[in-house]
């Protein structure tokens, strides 16, 4: 049987970051990983940092919950039929509902073969602090992540202060009081603490209506480098609505674009290094009117 693991998260909350530690951890204990990722969006910036090697199937534009998991299943189906592997890793949109997300891997076309190992949800504890801000949709998805894990990262507890994670940790357990809550900075955990998870029947599990969310994302390319001091302050005018950004940002004296992240409001600059396309996904809710500068 083939372990199944899901990872689920809100946006930026650090869920290929942990997929990223996960895949070498298992290719060191021995075992051959897979990985079957979807992002909100036409383009996959995700998928170009796990390494070669590593079979990957990707679901573009939507999320395995919402357009339909016959397509995912297929993807599984194709990965299971075309490759070799002892773990599959599955990362969820950030937007994704993480139980709508089983589906796929409940399928009855290969159910004997996965062994369901749970949810792993990646919670960003500065954002859990700060959550009162977010909309009542998003707050309600990012509260069904945290109860339906079977495994939690607070992560990012570098970003809090000393008394902020003990609170984090309280809150987040009183959401839900049975998963087992481990402390991170960038997503560090030992494998093993994924392997010894144990997850809960999810069909005896209530889940709560999480009305639609307004998500969505849009692919701006650049037709000419831009300074990076003008990007900068782009960034600090842009709505509280956009919750991510990540893509390749070509700037003005720079051979090739640099890899760039954002995720609430802070961003992270990647050296360059290669020709790669000059376009950034914008993602988050009401994004009529967001444009390069
Ligand atoms: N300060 C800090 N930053 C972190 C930590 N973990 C991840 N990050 C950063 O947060 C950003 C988002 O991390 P990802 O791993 O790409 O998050 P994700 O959940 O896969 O994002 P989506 O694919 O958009 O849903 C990146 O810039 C990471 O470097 C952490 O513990 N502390």
């Amino acid at each position: 049987m083939i372990d199944v693991y899901l990872f689920s998260g809100f946006l930026g909350s650090g869920k290929t970051t942990l997929l990223k530690h996960m895949i070498q951890q298992a290719k060191e204990a021995g075992l051959k990983p897979a990985v079957f990722m979807n992002e909100l969006g036409e383009m996959n910036f995700d998928s170009e940092e796990v390494e070669d090697g590593v079979p990957l199937k990707e679901l573009l534009d939507g999320c395995i919950c919402c357009t339909g998991s016959e397509k995912s299943e297929a993807q599984i189906q194709t990965l299971l039929a075309e490759e070799e592997f002892d773990v599959l890793m599955i990362e969820t949109t950030g937007a994704a509902h993480p139980v709508e997300a089983l589906d796929a891997i409940f399928s009855p076309l290969f159910a004997d073969r996965l062994h369901f190992k749970g949810i792993v949800t990646v919670a960003d504890s500065k954002r859990w602090l700060g959550r009162s801000q977010l909309s009542p949709q998003v707050r309600s998805l990012y509260l069904e992540q945290i109860r339906h894990a079977d495994l939690i990262l607070a992560n990012k507890m570098d970003l809090l202060t000393e008394s902020e994670q003990g609170t984090v940790s309280y809150e987040i357990q009183s959401f839900n009081p049975s998963a087992q809550i481990i402390q991170t900075v960038k997503a560090k955990v030992p494998f093993a603490a994924l392997q010894k998870m144990a997850a809960k029947e999810k069909g005896e599990i209530e889940k709560a209506p999480v009305s639609k969310l307004n998500l969505n994302a849009v692919v701006l390319r650049f037709s000419e480098p831009v300074k990076r001091e003008r990007f900068e302050d782009w960034l600090r005018e842009l709505p509280e609505s956009v919750y991510r950004i990540k893509g390749y940002v070509p700037l003005e004296g720079d051979k090739y674009p640099h890899a760039f992240q954002y995720a609430y409001g802070m961003a992270q600059w990647l050296p360059e290094y290669m020709k790669l396309e000059p376009q950034i996904v914008v993602i988050g809710e009401n994004l009529q009117g967001v444009e390069l500068p």
